[in-house]
């Protein structure tokens, strides 16, 4: 055998830039550490010091453990993806999401029974809120759309993804925001926008990240060997590009001090909310639809083993979508100092809205046209089938919410939480939970340990969402009309705390579905535990179904 020609060993470019710049920051964090006006900001100044010490002695190790080169881009000719950044992102969702939905279980209970409390001031209803739809959203959404765009960004190029610190500055650097966010959250730092809480310092960081996920993202794209962008790729990108903006645009802020965790925004008054609601509106439409209709159209028809059924739909889909969905913001704010013009716009547009939501729905469910046989003998198959079913109904009833009559009685009810919960536990969950029971499997060559427990984990999940969603439509139809009716005599007929009084039962019942959903993920990081506990397959890559029941 001949013998590798000796290479002596160097650092690269980037492992000395890094370093050079995590030294610094190190540095100056630690000064602002003992400058900070608030514990809190001291608290989160020495957490980022710390993380900076951390990256450069990871940059070290990482240096003296590997080879004189690099991975090669290709080995024998084909590719050589590189998943250890998806490996690391997949466990981190599995993580935030237990511990985000545990987050929403607890919420439920206090409001079901104000007693869990326990009159301590960090686990408030206040502070754990936002701790919740940041967790479920951003830690667990975001790790998930991290690690399989990242996998079909690679896949659908066949190419390595580009960068060698780059993909893990991504995803350690994402998470890193997530505990500065987090932990903001318990201690009392907020910018008190809905979707937009972590403060200044928080957000300058993630728009590093953000900024190298693109360029990772476009770099991929621009080695491929594949002629064609396949349309997942447009659906995570747009999602990328978009959420840069509207981050931005939310964050058009002035910090105090650069020794204070607050800062100012630049908008004001109505101005402010419209910002607002165009962001958070479409960080619905960009993070919690764009990105996870990337994961539909690539999941899917991979894991039925058939194209998608119309690629002409997916373009159209595609297009439409993200024209209609930036406008549509306005619809959060029916009936308020907005100029009622721009509130009918937002209205308007929604309704439209419906027509692409469905054309995507149609174009995922029947993907699987003469496949359908595999509902029954494959789970992972059903729960991706069913969340766009999800998808379907979630982006049915929006366009409905978004009729002016209907928001007057729907807007500050329970309703709401219904919509985002149908959206969000029955849509973006229900098709992330498919997507990494596929995705472990493959990046880690095992075979998944059980398909029966997949099936346990969909039908008490299932079971969860119709008790958290049909509770929700009750409670806030019924709250909704409680708090309009009147007396003969044209006085209110209920006090506040009347129709607070009458939401209990309903409470239960959603704190009940809350429960089953955290038991069939629960059962899911079970399964996963057992697989990647079990010895590498010869190959994992074909599902092996269930016999037919
Ligand atoms: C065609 C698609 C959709 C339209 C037109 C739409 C419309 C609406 C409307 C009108 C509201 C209530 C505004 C209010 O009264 O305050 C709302 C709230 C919300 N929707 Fe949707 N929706 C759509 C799809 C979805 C999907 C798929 C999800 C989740 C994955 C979702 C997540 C949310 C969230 C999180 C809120 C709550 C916002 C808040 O905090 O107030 N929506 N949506
Ligand atoms: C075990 C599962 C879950 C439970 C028990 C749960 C429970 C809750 C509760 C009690 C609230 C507060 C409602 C209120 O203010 O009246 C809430 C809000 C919210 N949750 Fe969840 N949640 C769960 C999972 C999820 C998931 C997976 C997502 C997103 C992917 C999500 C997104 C949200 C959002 C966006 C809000 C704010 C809604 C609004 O302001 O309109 N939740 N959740
Ligand atoms: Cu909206």
């Amino acid at each position: 055998m001949e013998r590798p020609p000796l290479i002596a060993k160097q650092m690269t470019f980037s492992e000395k830039s890094l370093s050079a710049i995590f030294v610094a920051l190190a540095l100056a964090t630690g000064y602002i550490a003992t400058k900070a006006y608030t514990p809190a900001f001291a608290f989160h100044a020495a957490l980022f010091s710390l993380g900076s010490i951390g990256a450069v002695v990871a940059i070290l190790l990482r240096y003296h453990a590997r080879g004189p080169q690099l991975p090669p881009l290709t080995i024998d000719g084909r590719p050589n993806y590189n998943y250890g950044p998806i490996k690391f992102a997949s466990i981190a969702s599995l993580f935030w999401g237990v511990a985000g939905f545990i987050v929403g279980l607890y919420l439920a209970l206090e409001l079901a029974y104000p007693a869990f409390n326990l009159d301590l001031p960090w686990i408030n209803f206040g502070r754990l809120r936002p701790l919740h739809t940041s967790a479920v959203i951003f830690a667990f959404g975001g790790n998930v759309l991290l690690a399989t765009s990242f996998y079909v960004m690679q896949r659908t190029s066949r190419a390595r993804i580009a960068g060698d610190l780059a993909p893990w500055f991504v995803i350690l650097g994402y998470n890193f925001f997530i505990v500065i966010a987090g932990t903001g959250y318990l201690l009392g730092v907020t910018r008190g926008h809905e979707y937009a809480e972590p403060e200044w310092y928080a957000i300058l960081w993630l728009v590093v990240v953000w900024v190298t996920y693109l360029l990772v993202y476009l770099f991929t794209l621009a080695r491929r060997q594949e002629p064609h962008i396949y349309v997942a790729n447009w659906f995570y990108l747009s999602f990328v590009v978009t959420v840069a903006v509207l981050v931005l645009g939310n964050n058009a802020e002035i910090p105090v001090s650069i020794f204070s965790p607050q800062s100012v925004i630049v908008w004001a008054g109505v101005q402010d909310a419209l910002i607002q609601w165009w962001y958070g509106h479409n960080a619905v439409g960009f993070f919690l639809t764009t990105g996870f209709l990337g994961i539909m159209y690539y999941f899917i028809p991979k894991r039925t083993g058939r194209p998608i059924y119309s690629y002409r739909l997916s373009i159209v889909h595609f297009w439409s979508l993200i024209f209609l969905y930036i406008w549509a913001g306005p619809h959060h704010l029916l009936y308020t100092a907005l100029p009622d013009w721009a509130q009918t716009l937002g209205m308007v547009f929604s309704v439209v809205l419906w027509m692409p939501s469905w054309g995507g729905m149609i174009n995922g469910l029947m993907t699987l046209s003469g496949a359908w046989d595999k509902l029954r003998t494959d789970p992972v198959l059903r729960m991706l089938v069913v969340s766009v079913a999800f998808y379907g109904m979630s982006t049915f009833e929006g366009p409905l919410l978004s009729v002016k009559a209907v928001n007057a009685l729907s807007h500050y009810t329970d309703w709401g939480i219904g919509h985002v919960h149908s959206g969000s536990l029955g849509w973006v969950a229900f098709v992330s939970f498919g997507a990494l029971y596929c995705l472990i499997p493959w990046i880690w060559n095992r075979q998944l340990y059980s398909l029966k427990l997949v099936n346990w984990h969909f039908w008490i999940s299932t079971i969860g969402i119709v008790f958290y969603i049909t509770s929700m439509w009750v409670a806030g139809i019924m709250q909704g009309l409680m708090w309009r009716a009147y007396t003969p005599q044209g006085f209110l007929e209920y006090s506040f705390v009347e129709t607070t009084e009458a939401l209990h039962p309903e409470y239960v019942i959603r704190a009940i579905g809350g429960g089953l959903f955290v038991i069939g993920a629960l059962i899911m990081v079970y399964n996963i535990y057992r697989t990647l506990a079990s010895p590498a397959a010869e190959s994992a890559l074909a599902p092996s179904p269930l016999p037919a029941e």
